[in-house]
């Protein structure tokens, strides 16, 4: 008979997720069987996957332990590995109420992008305190076909393109990343977020995400996007004193961004699990074959 390894399914703003609770870092994932995981067809299904790991256990996390009891080993959905996931986080959270590590209030989790906290409520949205944003200097071109947009370089922890369009049809297949220029601006690639406006504060965005292609939602990006408005509507809170806030239309949903004189940012928006089931483990012993 084979194992069965547990895992869960979820997503926040249709941003979804492989969820695997492995407390003691015990369940060998290499970027093969994270692939095999997400994979829509033949797997669970997924933009990524979330590593459930207390950070005592994890030689990545081992030195955050003594702030943030479990570590966000997040993975892209090809494999790959990122700093920090703003949806994931969220989604990471709930996982840790519902199961029972965590209840109602403020809770920090370590991840490669340094350590958040999280504010759960009993139900409804999920707040995370997201960090500062690094604004790298450079100027950066993003194209579509024979569109070339100016795009702003935001660092969430994980790397951001930024371009205001006039139309979100123009940023075209998101499948495969737009070509940027120029091609050593990302030598780790990047996450390209495509934006329009909708009102005062409001905008949307379409993404590629790097590892995954275009996702429905991405909280790193919309993060971006909230700083890159409002440097670009002359709302920058360090300048002005006062918090800006933007209302991020993503395709699955909405979020919503503040950041604060002191350069913090918070991000609210759901958080849903789905599903759990048992993962078949000769399968995805043989997926990495
Ligand atoms: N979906 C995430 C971002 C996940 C990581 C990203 N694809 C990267 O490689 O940096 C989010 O909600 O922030």
């Amino acid at each position: 008979m084979s194992t069965r390894i547990a895992f869960l399914k979820g997503h926040g703003t249709e941003n979804d997720f492989v969820i695997v609770p492995d407390p003691e870092n015990a369940i060998d994932l290499p970027p093969a069987a994270v692939a095999a995981l997400c994979d829509r067809r033949a797997g669970i299904g997924g933009d990524g996957l979330l590593h459930v790991v207390r950070s005592v256990a994890h030689p990545e996390a081992k030195d955050m332990a003594a702030e943030a009891e479990w570590f966000m080993d997040y993975r892209n959905g090809d494999g790959s590995i990122a700093e920090m996931c703003g949806n994931g986080v969220r989604v990471f959270a709930r996982y840790l109420q519902r199961a029972g590590y965590a209840g109602e209030g403020d809770l920090a989790i370590a991840t490669r992008g340094g350590v958040k906290t999280v504010h759960i409520a009993k139900e409804g949205d999920i707040t995370v305190g997201m960090g500062r944003a690094l604004l790298p200097e450079g100027d950066v071109t993003v194209s579509v076909g024979e569109r070339n947009w100016p795009a702003r370089n935001v660092n969430m922890g994980n790397p951001h393109a930024v371009a205001f369009v006039e139309d979100l049809a123009h940023a075209g297949n998101l499948y495969d990343p737009p070509p940027f220029s120029p091609p050593a601006a990302y030598p780790a690639g990047v996450n390209v977020e495509f934006v329009v406006d909708r009102g005062p504060g409001h905008v949307a965005l379409r993404v590629h995400e790097r590892g995954a292609g275009e996702t429905r939602s991405c909280g790193t990006g919309a993060c971006a996007v909230a700083v890159a408005a409002a440097r670009r509507d002359g709302a920058d809170p360090a300048v002005t004193g006062t918090p800006a806030t933007y209302t991020v239309d993503v395709p699955g949903g909405t979020l919503v961004i503040t950041e604060r004189p002191d350069g913090e940012i918070e991000m609210t928006g759901p958080a849903v699990i789905v599903a759990e089931g048992e993962i078949d483990a000769e399968w995805l012993e043989a997926s990495v074959r």
